[in-house]
């Protein structure tokens, strides 16, 4: 057992455990003791009486190969596990301590599949870097316990599983600076050249980057970003607000990186997020370049690389963000700040209309939409948070001329134009 691993079970029992049922997580804890009544957690509550139950925690001391290792991982229990064993997402930290985020995934399955799956956890963890622990249910089906796979044989230890508190922060949280959002060329940089031999593409996206960048270089015309949802209309209005102010059209990530977007849109999110952070720095380059000549008008920028990584990172209900002014929200000190920022909001049916409209939405499922709603409202939080070059709102629902004319106000208010 490599030393990092022994290391971290020795702080096992100040962990919580979180695991996600139905899009929000739910939370566990272990004690060495049980003291009064057993109160099983709800997320045992539907797990049947001879059923057992496993988590697996990726535990790799080097966060690129583990990353990608948890993003593999649910493929590969998918396909090897028996039908029905409900692989499902899970975490697990200590309270407040940054950094302590362990990514894995909990497992249900039926007694008769037990030995089956025991032994491809077993085969996983002699070849990975991940920790297995087995939970199973007292004779008179009223207290779990937990039992650390890897010191089961010798020397078994078993704690009792016990309700948690919510804390007060989504475990993500914990690990999101630098990890989901960048706030640094050089910390974003450092990701990418550490995937140089599994992703070839890498080298050819960090040639892209210009030798020196000047965040504090003051642009000699204005900068307007838009931002928005999909299909919000920032296309339609960024080619007029182009034509009607003689400006430059550019858009982040750079058209010169399009060629490898699709690749590191399959990585996982620390590979993918590294990828459109070093995008922004490619575009904000461009941006001192054409802004001395004329104004810039930009179709997406770090508003976006920030608020999808953060609503993507936490999932549930709005309330599970950072809160607002936290470290997340704040603007990278080494990357340009646009003059303006134009946020367009829609109403969600009307978004959905003009989604169809353009072909793009395939399914309406319920559940889906469900899912959709919460994610596009934690998107839309997140945008409003940011500070350091906070977003104003426009309303996008009116006609795209009405619109235009919208936006042109504000530019003219904002930035003298
Ligand atoms: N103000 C408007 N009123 C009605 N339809 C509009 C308006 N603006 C854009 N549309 C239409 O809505 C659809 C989406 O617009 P557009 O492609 O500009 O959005 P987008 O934000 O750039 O989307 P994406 O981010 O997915 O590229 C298009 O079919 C467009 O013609
Ligand atoms: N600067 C950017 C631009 C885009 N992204 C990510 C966020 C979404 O996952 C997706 C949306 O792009 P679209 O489909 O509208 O081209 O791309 C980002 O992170 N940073």
């Amino acid at each position: 057992m490599a030393r990092h691993l022994k290391l971290l079970v020795q702080r096992w029992s100040s962990r919580v455990f979180s695991v996600e049922v139905d899009g929000a997580p739910r939370y566990f804890g272990i004690r060495e003791q049980l003291r009064g009544e057993p109160v099983p957690p709800d997320v045992f509550s539907e797990v049947q009486k001879q059923d057992r139950c496993y988590s697996l925690l990726v535990c790799s001391g080097d966060r690129v190969t583990g990353d990608r290792f948890h993003w593999e991982l649910r493929d590969r229990l998918q396909r090897q596990l028996p039908p029905g064993s409900g692989v499902r997402s899970m975490s697990s930290f200590i309270p407040d301590q940054k950094g302590s985020l362990l990514k894995g995934y909990f497992l249900q399955s039926r007694a008769g599949n037990s030995s089956l799956i025991e032994d491809i956890l077993t085969d996983l963890e002699q070849r990975n870097p991940v920790l297995v622990c087995s939970y199973s249910q007292s004779e008179d089906g009223q207290q779990w316990t937990q039992c650390l796979w890897y010191q089961s044989e010798d020397n078994p230890v078993r704690f009792c599983v016990v309700p948690s508190e919510t804390p007060k922060h989504h475990p993500s949280v914990l690990n999101m600076i630098n990890s989901d959002v960048f706030y640094s060329l050089d910390e974003a940089c450092d990701v990418l050249k550490q995937c140089g031999d599994i992703i070839p593409e890498t080298r050819s996206v960090l040639g892209m980057l210009p030798s020196s960048l000047d965040a504090r270089r003051k642009p000699d015309f204005p900068v307007i970003v838009i931002e928005g949802l999909d299909a919000t209309g920032k296309t339609t209005l960024t080619e007029s607000l182009r034509d009607s102010l003689g400006a430059t059209l550019l858009r982040s990530p750079p058209q010169c990186l399009s060629a490898w977007r699709g690749r590191f849109d399959r990585e996982p999110p620390l590979i993918r997020r590294a990828f459109y952070a070093v995008g922004n720095y490619i575009t904000a380059e461009q941006i001192n370049q054409e802004a001395s000549k004329s104004p810039v008008i930009v179709d997406r920028f770090w508003h976006s690389t920030a608020a999808y990584a953060i609503a993507t990172a936490v999932t549930g209900p709005v309330s599970n963000l950072p809160h607002e002014g936290a470290e997340v929200y704040r603007w990278p000190g080494d990357l340009l700040q646009p003059s303006l920022v134009i946020l367009l909001t829609l109403d969600p049916e009307e978004r959905k209309r003009r989604l169809r409209s353009r072909g793009l939405m395939k399914t309406d499922e319920e559940e889906e939409l469900d899912h959709n709603k919460l994610f596009r409202t934690r998107v839309e939080e997140a945008y409003r948070r940011i500070v350091g070059s906070a977003c104003i709102a426009l309303d996008a629902s009116p006609s795209a001329d009405l619109v235009l004319q919208q936006a042109l106000l504000l530019i003219r208010a904002k930035c003298h134009l």
